[in-house]
This record gives structure tokens, sequence and C-alpha cells, in this order.
């Protein structure tokens, strides 16, 4: 799987706020950086395909060679996991893993199981998220949106509310999950930049490391 943006440009009142011209390979974790409000955010949406109308884009966004710039956002089948990516309270442990399997699928108690397991949370699945620790809770919303098989994970800020122990550990254990995707990821943290290891740009398009 590969995701790839060709000349992407966002302008916001005729003003060019992003500028990203790069490919992310399976395996690969590219990492975005740059000050608050420059438009990370903005980014992710545009190549998710929810880019607010105050916003102008131009150029392409091809995945896995496929060009879905014109696809709307359920078309595209990117996951997009957020800092404040709450679970559901009304359902249980597994009901919320179970929002991420497509539906009409044979094997959907397995996958939520092999899901719970991946978690460290097997035989769990019938507790109230509220009962969960951050670090399981910050599992939990992760296994949930890779149920859904994306072709690509974009990460915004996933880890900024962790302390600094558990960062680390939802940190490799979301690299190590999603080992077989396309991953971008938002952050403001030098350290989570540096364990993506891969390429490290700022929205206006500069390498920086
Ligand atoms: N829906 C919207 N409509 C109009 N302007 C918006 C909208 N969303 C964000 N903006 C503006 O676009 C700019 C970029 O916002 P964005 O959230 O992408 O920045 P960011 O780099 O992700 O910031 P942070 O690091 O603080 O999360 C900001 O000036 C923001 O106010």
């Amino acid at each position: 799987m590969s995701l790839k943006l060709d000349q992407l440009r966002i302008a916001q009142d005729g003003r060019l706020m992003v500028a990203l011209d790069i490919s992310v390979a399976a395996g690969q974790v590219l990492t975005i950086m740059g000050p608050s409000g420059c438009g990370k955010s903005t980014a992710l949406a545009a190549i998710v395909g929810a880019l607010p109308p105050a916003f102008r884009m131009s150029g392409r966004i091809f995945l896995n060679g496929q060009d879905v710039t014109a696809q709307p956002i359920h078309a595209r089948r990117m996951g997009l996991l957020f800092q404040d990516d709450v679970l559901f309270p009304h359902l249980s442990v597994a009901g919320n893993l179970g929002f991420g399997v497509p539906r009409g699928l044979r094997d959907r108690a397995a996958r939520i199981e092999a899901a719970l397991d991946a978690a460290g949370l097997s035989g769990m699945g019938a507790r109230d998220p509220a009962t969960l620790s951050g670090g399981q809770k910050a599992r939990v919303a992760l296994m949930r949106t890779l149920l859904s098989a994306p072709q690509a994970l974009l990460l915004d800020e996933p880890f900024s509310k962790l302390d600094a122990g558990l960062r680390a550990q939802i940190r490799d254990f979301t690299f190590a999950q999603a080992r077989a995707l396309p991953v971008i990821l938002v952050t403001h943290d030098m350290e989570d930049a540096r364990a993506a290891g891969g390429p490290i740009i700022s929205v206006t398009g500069e390498q920086l490391g």
C-alpha cells in the first residue's frame, strides 16, 4: 500500500498555507511538524477528503496508485485518529471495536476477539470503556480504527494527552499495529518524530530531517 501527495497545495483566502509533495510507503511513517495553527490538521482533513469549505486545494492524492482526489471521504477508506478520540460510552469495549468492523462480515466476532488480544484486553470485551485505563482506551481507539481496514492511517497528535511513559508505549504499539500501512503523523513532539523513524517535514514542504 502507498499514499502519494502530488503537489498538494492548500490555501485560505488566497494565501498558501500547506504544500506537500511526498510518497509514503507501507510501513513508513511520515511526520508533519510545524507551529500551532499552521495547517497540519487541515492537511490531514484534505487527505481524508474532509477539507472545510474555507480552504481551496490543488494537486492530487493517490492511494495504492489510484487517484482518489475526487472521491468522497467514505470511498477513500483512510483511518484518522485524533488526540481526543473518545470511545462511545454507551457501548462495551467489544461494541466499540465492532463499530469499526465493516457491515456484513461473517468473521466479525473473530476480528473483535483478535483486536482485543492485540490490545492486551482478552476477555475484557464486555467491560464498560469508562473502567479502562488511559493506555487501554488509547489501544481500543486505535484497534477500532484499524478494524475498519483503512488503506492508510493518519494520526493527528494522538499521543499528546498521554504522560511520558505511556506515550512511548502507545506510540510503539501504534506503529507496530500499523506496520502494513502508510502512516502520516502530525505532532509537536520531536521524540514522536524520531520514534516514527521516517521523513520529517513542515507543512510548508520544508524537509526538516
Ligand atoms: N473549518 C475551518 N474554517 C476556517 N478556518 C479554519 C477551519 N479549521 C481551521 N481553520 C484555521 O486554519 C488554520 C490552520 O488550522 P489547523 O487546525 O489546520 O492548524 P494546526 O497546524 O493543526 O494547529 P495545531 O497544532 O494547533 O493543532 C488556523 O488559522 C485555523 O484557525
